[in-house]
């Protein structure tokens, strides 16, 4: 199976519509509003937060959220994940009753308990929510900044990239950088271009969530390229939100074929029906991608992980290793390979 990485998975959002039925039980909680016939509903983006919310909500303990991180990432891990991210959300953990450091702690220990079972390396990227305001989101820099969690590697922000600008921000981004956290942030999914060029101007971030409508936009694209930004791509998520009507519209062979660093995510993967493995697969039947370019997607993810270097080494000997190319050689992640796979494990 060809080794997968993945830098960009919300928690909350990872939580199966199963999981979250038996965390109801538990709570007396009513999920009608949100999940019928086992699947999570909703119509638009706006819903979908709500969806979101309602499932993150029932998540109250310390055990409830090492549970769930343990599950997302031996699920991963099933997929042929080598390395996971995934984004934290210390105000939904507040709203549901957790303070921030038992909620980090919690999903820590669910990243323990992953890599005992499956070797699945894992780390944390703490995120404000940017309808929350920056108030908020200046408070989740600076818990990331002094929580002194090992495994909390990253900043970024998450949440309705409609709200404010992101000159507001630039106070949380800054003291996330200056406690030494990669930092990413999401634009350029329901913003256009200029969302994407006002993150990069005033938040400078390493790699952006989504980004794929600079796509609009060829300077845009030729200044991603050339500084190296990476992009989380999310190409199933942006269907399901209706940011592209279909896969066929999706921009992602013009991202690559600009020369952009790309990386394949499942974002919220019940609430898309989606998961690692069938994102992979969607870049070999819908974009083209051969199975080195794919390995290329995986290397990409290792190189821009928030990571320490020795894991990152480790990582990039275990996908060199399973994909039979040599370390050095670049796997090309901007190539324009066209051979189709016809399934991709
Ligand atoms: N796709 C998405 N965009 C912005 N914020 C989110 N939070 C969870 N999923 C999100
Ligand atoms: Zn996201």
């Amino acid at each position: 199976m060809l080794p997968k990485a993945e830098l960009h998975c919300h928690i909350e959002g990872a939580a199966p519509p199963a999981l979250v039925a038996r965390q109801a039980a538990k709570y007396g909680a009513d999920i009608s509003g949100f999940i019928r016939d086992g699947a999570y509903f909703w119509h638009d983006f706006t819903s979908f937060l709500a969806a979101y919310d309602a499932a993150a909500s029932l998540f109250r303990s310390e055990e409830d959220y090492a549970a769930l991180a343990e599950a997302h990432l031996a699920a991963l891990a099933a997929h042929g994940a080598i390395y996971a991210e995934f984004f934290t959300s210390p105000d939904h953990a507040r709203r549901a009753g957790l303070s921030a450091q038992a909620y980090t702690r919690a999903l820590g220990e669910g990243i323990l308990r992953a890599r005992a079972k499956t070797g699945i390396e894992a780390r944390m990227i703490v995120t404000g929510v940017r309808h929350f305001g920056p108030p908020s989101v200046e408070d989740a820099a600076r818990f990331a900044a002094t929580c002194g969690h090992p495994l909390v590697t990253g900043f970024g922000m998450a949440g309705d990239e409609r709200a404010g600008h992101p000159r507001d921000f630039a106070r949380a981004f800054a003291i996330a950088r200056e406690a030494g956290l990669g930092i990413t942030v999401h634009a350029g999914e329901f913003g256009g271009p200029d969302s994407v060029e006002a993150a990069l101007d005033h938040l400078r971030p390493a790699r952006i969530g989504h980004g794929v409508r600079a796509a609009e936009r060829p300077e845009l694209l030729a200044r991603i390229a050339q500084e190296g930004v990476v992009l989380e791509v999310c190409p199933v998520s942006n269907v399901a939100l209706g940011v592209f009507p279909d896969l066929a519209s999706h921009p992602f062979p013009r991202l690559l074929a600009a020369g952009c660093r790309l990386t394949l995510n499942s974002d919220d993967p019940p609430h898309f029906h989606t998961d690692l493995g069938r994102e992979y697969a969607v870049a070999a039947e819908h974009f083209g991608l051969d199975e080195a370019a794919l390995a290329g997607l995986t290397r990409t993810a290792l190189e821009a992980a928030f990571l320490d270097e020795e894991t990152r080494r480790a990582l990039l000997a275990r996908l060199a290793g399973a994909a039979g190319q040599p370390l050095g050689a670049a796997a090309n992640p901007g190539g324009k390979t066209a051979a189709k796979l016809g399934k991709i494990h």
